[in-house]
């Protein structure tokens, strides 16, 4: 139905030539017809079309399925006749017969406008059948091709096999053509059937073909011209690039980035740019096209050659850590990198510096003005070898050492008694005979007598090796730069957008200060920290988010290579020469290069802890090495304790030790006893001279306003102590509860009597710091630990976990509000053995403190007791109620009292003192003797 509907609509033409032929024969017929018959005529006309039409294409599909259902055997003896008729005729194609019959039926009745066109097209498509079925026949060969003609029909009817009769008679006719030549022609017949049918030009088809495939190879010609054009183009920006680079220029992101003056993206260039970029260039996790929109500020990207490294002075945390001196030459940051020149006269400046203060300071003469004369003397004492160096050799350091071999001479010292310094550099029979003559005189004076407190003699500065200048300069070239633009760009592809403000140049880090753009959420940052290390190939890197005092967050890179500190570039820096505290030692340098100076009288106690390797002993020695530069023993006394027997032992006989280096935890323990009863002594010499700490009581003895119990003016100042434990988890295994005590008590109170720790440990867990140690203990340095927990227990905070070991520590002393990265200060061995060696050499030999080591385990807090010399006021309430329970135990005291058990025990021991109950007697109570009146009577007489 909807066929025939289709076919009314359709054939307007069919239509309009009924219309034709009605005119027509209304124009033979008559005139007088109306126009109202014609019209009728066509209506009856159509409709009689349309019937036909319907009939036709019904009576095409009951041929088709009856042929259909014959192929199949399913119609009867009047279908097998019609196949095995058609088999005869066409072969094995009559099993598409039906369907082409159909087809062709119904295409011929809805074309009858083209109705010659339809039957060409119907015969080529039969025709096509029958080349079809020859071919078959040709490939089969069954019934043989030679055979009768008659017998292909038969042979195929019967067996339903071949190509049949018009298919065979095919064959037969192209046979003398053999079996190729027939098969080009049956291909030549099969296209043209198929030309006829389609109307499509084979060979234009071809040629078509031909153009289209010529079109493609223009096509992919010009895309691959298109692509080394783009190609060649990135190349040659790159170039410029390079040249800019070279010629120190770094804007080639302003003039290449396509970053439009209102802040759009030229797309056109991007899209251009891209393949050649991604192609030309090593991708770092960062698409170097992705652009910035900048938001009213229009002054195209970041011209990183235009960052500085400023040393702000905003930079100054405290001016207690530092106090950076405007005229301090020597490494003072990154905008004084020095020349050679600078260094050497800065070198030269501070030998003579140093040399004066280490003589002059001490002996009250200028050592300068005799300098030159005793390095006179000096060339006639010593050898003809020694003299002829001395008098060629224009370098200060000869000089130096061979003026002070001058003052170690015998002959000089006779000279100038000023200078009996036994020198290390003095030839060793120069020094043979000094000794001698030293120990004549130590023999007559006891060292650090009274009075006699200017004597010591501090190590020679060239103990110490000076680190290589060039390390910080090295750190300053256009790397880093390059680094920072990757950062950006880094930051950009995660959607946050940032400015770096500011590169510091440290000696083991660079930090880069970017400021996020506003909406920025400085988490953000943070959270990124992983995907900043993967950009930038980096070990670990450090989020200060924000940086102390300034409103940017700091990024810190390791350097590719880290520089050392030499401890001995710092001991020279005039900050540490005017450092007035003799307990002040040179931490390190921080993140800009600043000289970092750390007082321990101001900390007042310190914790060193990190993990093994991360450069705690290194540390350890830089405090000990500048107090020896810094301070003589009458200033500060050190109590060394060293479980680990093999890291300070070195020191032993330096003059500034009160006692021999600890190395047995339970001596630790002692040591830190007495540390707490001269502590208690000090306070109650406090109190008796009217001071409140150390400082008056040293102020007053200058005075000579201290008068001992004897009447005698006292003339010895008290000296500082420091007490430097080098590992706290050995001593806390031995006797914990001893060295935690003895450890808090001295943290809680020993500041103002001049007492001192640090405290260092390898093990940060919480039973090592615990939590009272840590309470008191305010100051923290933290070198790298495994884990953000060991970060945590030393500093509260994260971050000790992020550093890279060898000196790189986290600065936090008690007033800074937040840790500040220091490279640590190195002193080797070989140079602290040297250090220690000449120290020993030029002063007179150490005298132990031997109350030290008989101070016992405890005594600190018997002293305690004692110096309370208190009853507890429930005394008299417990002594009757144990003298009327005729017995005494703590526990019956402890919940009678609802008091605690060291309380009742100390009563307990009150009572025993004071004779009303006997000794202990295990776990039984012990025995009353004293009756209640007795005991009343002898409160009443006190
Ligand atoms: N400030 C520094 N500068 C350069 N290198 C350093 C610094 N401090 C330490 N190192 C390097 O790290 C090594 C280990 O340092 P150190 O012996 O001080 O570690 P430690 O923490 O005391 O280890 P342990 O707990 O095992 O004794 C040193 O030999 C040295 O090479």
């Amino acid at each position: 139905m909807a066929l025939a509907s289709k076919n009314n609509k359709r054939p307007v033409k069919t239509v309009s030539r009924a219309n034709s032929k009605s005119s027509s024969d209304a124009k033979t017929s008559s005139n007088k017809k109306t126009k109202g018959e014609e019209a009728k005529k066509t209506e009856e006309a159509q409709e009689e079309y349309g019937l036909k039409e319907e009939i036709v294409v019904l009576i095409a599909f009951a041929c088709a399925a009856i042929l259909v259902l014959s192929n199949f055997e399913l119609a009867g003896s009047v279908g097998r006749a019609i196949k095995w008729l058609m088999f005869g005729f066409i072969g094995v194609m009559e099993y598409f017969f039906p369907f082409v019959v159909a087809g062709t039926i119904i295409f011929i009745s809805v074309n009858k406008s083209f109705i010659k066109i339809a039957r060409i097209k119907a015969i080529a498509v039969y025709g096509l059948m029958v080349d079809l079925a020859a071919m078959w026949q040709r490939i089969t060969n069954v019934p043989r091709v030679e055979g009768n003609i008659f017998s292909f029909f038969t042979v195929c009817a019967n067996d339903k096999i071949g190509g049949g009769f018009f298919g065979g008679l095919l064959c037969k006719i192209l046979y003398p053509l053999g079996t190729v030549g027939s098969f080009v022609i049956m291909l030549a017949l099969m296209i043209i059937c198929i030309v006829v049918i389609t109307e499509k030009s084979f060979i234009k088809g071809m040629k078509n073909a031909k153009t289209k495939s010529k079109e493609f190879i223009e096509v992919a010609k010009k895309d691959y011209f298109e692509y080394k054009e783009q190609n060649d183009l990135a190349d040659y920006e790159d170039d410029e690039d390079e040249e800019l680079e070279r010629n120190g220029h770094f804007s080639k992101n302003a003039n290449k980035n396509a970053i439009e003056e209102n802040g759009q993206i030229d797309s056109t260039k991007k899209k251009k740019k891209s393949p050649a970029r991604r192609m030309g260039r090593k991708v770092l996790g960062v698409t170097s096209d992705t652009l910035i929109e900048r938001n009213g500020q229009g002054d195209g990207d970041i011209n990183i050659e235009n960052v500085e490294a400023i040393s702000n002075p905003e930079d100054e945390y405290s001016k207690d850590i530092y106090e950076p001196d405007s005229n301090n030459q020597v490494f003072n940051g990154f905008n004084n990198v020095m020349t050679d020149e600078d260094y050497d006269d800065a070198y030269n400046d501070n030998q003579g510096d140093n040399h004066n203060d280490s003589y002059s300071d001490n002996q009250g003469d200028s050592y300068k003005e005799s300098h030159n004369e005793a390095a006179q003397e000096a060339s006639n004492a010593l050898d003809e070898d020694l003299r002829a160096d001395v008098a060629s050799d224009n370098d200060f350091v000869s000089a130096y050492n061979a003026g002070s071999n001058a003052y170690a001479s015998p002959n000089a010292h006779a000279s100038s008694n000023t200078y009996e310094n036994p020198n290390a550099h003095a030839s060793s029979g120069a020094r043979d005979s000094l000794t001698e003559s030293y120990g004549q005189a130590a023999a007559k004076e006891t060292p650090f007598e009274k009075g006699n407190q200017k004597k010591y003699h501090k190590p020679d500065i060239n103990c110490l090796k000076r680190s290589k200048k060039t390390a910080f300069l090295g750190a300053s070239t256009g790397k880093n730069d390059e680094t920072a633009r990757v950062l950006k760009q880094t930051l950009l592809n995660f959607g946050v957008a940032v400015d770096v403000v500011g590169i510091s140049y440290g000696p083991s880090v660079t930090r880069y200060e970017i400021q996020p753009e506003q909406g920025v959420k400085v988490s953000k940052i943070v959270s990124l920290a992983d995907d900043i290390k993967l950009s930038l190939a980096a070990a670990d890197i450090r989020i200060e988010a924000p940086i102390p005092g300034k409103s940017a967050i700091g990024i810190e890179v390791p350097n590719k290579e880290a520089t050392t500190v030499g401890l001995r570039e710092l001991i020279e820096s005039k900050e540490f020469k005017n450092a007035k505290s003799k307990l002040v030692f040179a931490t390190g340098r921080d993140i800009a290069g600043k000289v970092i100076l750390a007082d321990i009288a101001k900390m007042p106690h310190m914790l060193i802890a990190g993990a093994t390797g991360s450069g705690k002993s290194v540390c350890i020695n830089t405090i000990i090495t500048s107090i020896l530069y810094n301070a003589s023993p009458e200033d500060v006394r050190m109590i060394l304790v060293d479980p680990k027997v093999v890291e300070l032992s070195v020191y032993n006989g330096i003059p500034h030790l009160a006692e021999k280096v600890v190395t047995d935890p339970k001596e630790a323990a002692k040591a830190l006893n007495w540390a707490v009863i001269e502590m208690d002594r000090r306070y109650k010499d406090f109190a008796k001279y009217g001071v409140r700490n150390l400082e008056g009581y040293n102020e007053k003895v200058v005075k000579g306003e201290i008068i001992d119990d004897q009447g005698e003016v006292v003339k010895d100042k008290k000296p500082q102590i420091l007490i430097i434990i080098d590992e706290l988890a050995d001593l806390m295994m031995v006797s914990a509860n001893e060295v935690e005590d003895a450890i808090c008590r001295l943290a809680q109170l020993a500041r103002a009597a001049g007492i001192h720790m640090v405290i260092a440990t390898q093990r940060p867990s919480v039973n090592v710091v615990t939590g009272l140690i840590k309470a008191n203990v305010p100051s923290r340095i933290a070198f790298a630990v495994s884990s953000g927990v060991d970060s945590r227990t030393i500093l509260d905070m994260n971050g000790a976990e992020k550093l890279l070991g060898k000196g790189d520590m986290l600065y936090f002393p008690s007033n800074l509000p937040k840790p500040l990265r220091v490279q640590g200060a190195f002193i080797s061995d070989e140079e602290v053995a040297d250090m220690v060696e000449d120290v020993k050499r030029k002063n007179p030999p150490v005298v132990y403190d031997e109350s030290i080591s008989k101070t016992e385990i405890g005594a600190a807090l018997v002293g305690q007791s004692q110096s309370q010399d208190e009853r507890d006021p429930l005394f008299a309430e417990a002594g009757r109620f144990v003298i009327e329970n005729e017995k005494g135990s703590i526990g019956m005291l402890q919940r009678h009292f609802k008091i605690g058990f060291n309380r009742a025990g100390r009563i307990m021991d009150q009572l025993f003192d004071a004779g009303v109950v006997g000794q202990e007697m295990g776990t039984k109570p012990r025995k009353v003797e004293m009756s209640l009146e007795d005991f009343n009577n002898n409160l009443a007489n006190g």
